[in-house]
């Protein structure tokens, strides 16, 4: 396999350790995904899927265990070094969308870059083309209420991606949106991984999405499984 864009080894993580409610839900996890790699993570509610993602794009840290990100041990990083590694190589995406309703679509994608340095006219045209690359070039003007919750979604993409990250993590994406509009979204999602080489981690509910994906790995109790 060629290095890996996500390495994660041994990892654990108990909610409440030692306390009443102690609860155990990362027993050793391990898992690579190459770059250009999609790898669904299926499991019954309640298992540990966003635990599990949370620490992969660092958002949380485990008890034990190391997370690599593009060859990088993410264990050894100070606070601000971290932060600059999430914004720089995670994309994120929630089975809702997060929006700020205040912005319009392309606003949406052009605040992380200009967060991350990027100049404005940078920042615009590359929101322009990932807007186009969704098929949503007409929309770039309306704001989140004014789209329906499957462009919605397909924004949220775009903003994951604005950085150009090598990682993508995304929490039953379209969980939220009828048959047919997810598996449309979907597709515009796993067309645009491949395009940039993504590297991807997808947890859905829904095993004909899954199956689209290069594995399907399980969560269950508390370890990586094929399903
Ligand atoms: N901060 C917390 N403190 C205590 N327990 C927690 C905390 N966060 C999650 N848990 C518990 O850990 C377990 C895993 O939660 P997690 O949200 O990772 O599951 P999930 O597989 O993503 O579930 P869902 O599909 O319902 O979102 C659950 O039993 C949950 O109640």
């Amino acid at each position: 396999m060629a290095e890996p864009m996500l390495e994660l080894t041994g990892i654990t993580r108990v909610y409440n350790k030692g306390r009443p409610g102690e609860v155990s839900v990362l027993r050793g996890v391990d898992l690579r995904v190459a770059p250009g790699e999609l790898v669904a993570l299926v499991a019954p509610s309640g298992a540990g899927k966003s635990t599990l993602l949370h620490i992969a794009g660092l958002l949380d840290r485990p008890d034990a265990g190391r997370v690599c990100i593009d060859g990088r041990d993410t264990g050894a990083l100070r606070d601000g070094a971290r932060t600059r590694m999430r914004r720089e190589q995670v994309g994120f995406v929630y089975q809702f969308h997060h929006l700020l309703p205040e912005f319009s679509a392309l606003e949406n994608i052009v605040l992380p870059q200009l967060a991350n340095g990027v100049g404005q006219a940078e920042a615009a045209r590359r929101a322009e083309d990932l807007l186009g690359r969704v098929g949503l070039s007409a929309r770039a003007g309306h704001r989140p209420a004014a789209l329906s919750g499957g462009e919605q979604q397909r924004v949220a993409f775009c903003r994951a991606l604005a950085n150009g990250p090598g990682l993508l993590l995304a929490d039953e994406p379209t969980g939220n949106l009828d048959p047919d509009t997810a598996e449309t979204v979907f597709d515009v999602m796993v067309a645009m991984a491949r395009d940039t080489g993504l590297a991807g981690l997808v947890a859905t509910h829904n095993p004909d999405l899954a199956a689209r994906m290069d594995r399907v790995l399980r969560l269950e109790a508390g370890q990586l499984v094929a399903a």
